[in-house]
């Protein structure tokens, strides 16, 4: 099972490198660590077994973040009117975006980032994403809200791109234009 001693931190050049297309049908390996991530996010979320095995919960993860350069993700998470994002994606792509930008209004963290970074970070208000999911179908989501936030912030990790990135370095907490807070 995938620990936090599996998760590599700030520093390790997994984190700023981008990530190997993934070969399509999935091989029997890439399967494996695709249900090993989704079950990590389970775990991560679930008092007991966080406690035992000292998880922080997340509601994403990205396969550079284990120290292996391909391009999966995987999320799992309920969102405010109880819709459930869990799936696994190869090679995720966001085909088109909104000009509109949100952000969360209690800024972002990090599996890979042991300290508090604070500031807005600026994302696409609206994406729309291609990816391929764990049975080697094509999928194809259009998200807003926090759904949106947490699918970019693990494309950017498929990407070599950590959250503070993005964050203005003059003023972290500038709201840029036709922007909105999230939550
Ligand atoms: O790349 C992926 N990561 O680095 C895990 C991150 C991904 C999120 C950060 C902002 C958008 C996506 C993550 O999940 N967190 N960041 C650090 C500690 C908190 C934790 C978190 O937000 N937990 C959470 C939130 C709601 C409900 C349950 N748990
Ligand atoms: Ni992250």
């Amino acid at each position: 099972m995938i620990t936090m001693k599996d998760i590599v931190r700030e520093g390790h050049p997994s984190l700023t490198r981008s990530a190997a297309v993934v070969e399509v049908p999935l091989s029997k390996d890439d399967k494996q660590l695709l249900e090993d991530m989704m079950q990590f996010l389970k775990n991560s979320q679930d008092e007991e077994i966080a406690e035992k095995y000292e998880l922080r919960a997340g509601v994403g993860i990205a396969a550079p973040q284990l120290g292996i350069e391909k391009q999966i993700i995987a999320i799992h998470f309920e969102d405010i009117d109880g819709k459930l994002y869990s799936m696994g994606l190869v090679n995720p792509k966001i085909i088109s975006h909104s000009v509109e930008q949100s952000y969360l209004s209690s800024g972002e963290g990090c599996l890979s980032v042991d300290r508090p970074v604070e500031g807005y970070v600026p994302r696409h208000a609206r994406i729309t994403i291609k990816a391929t999911d764990i049975n080697d179908q094509p999928v194809k989501l259009r998200l807003k809200g926090y759904p949106a936030i947490v699918f970019q912030h693990e494309i950017d990790h498929i990407n070599g791109i950590m959250f503070f990135d993005r964050i203005n370095t003059e003023d972290p907490f500038n709201i840029p234009e036709n922007s909105s807070p999230i939550q």
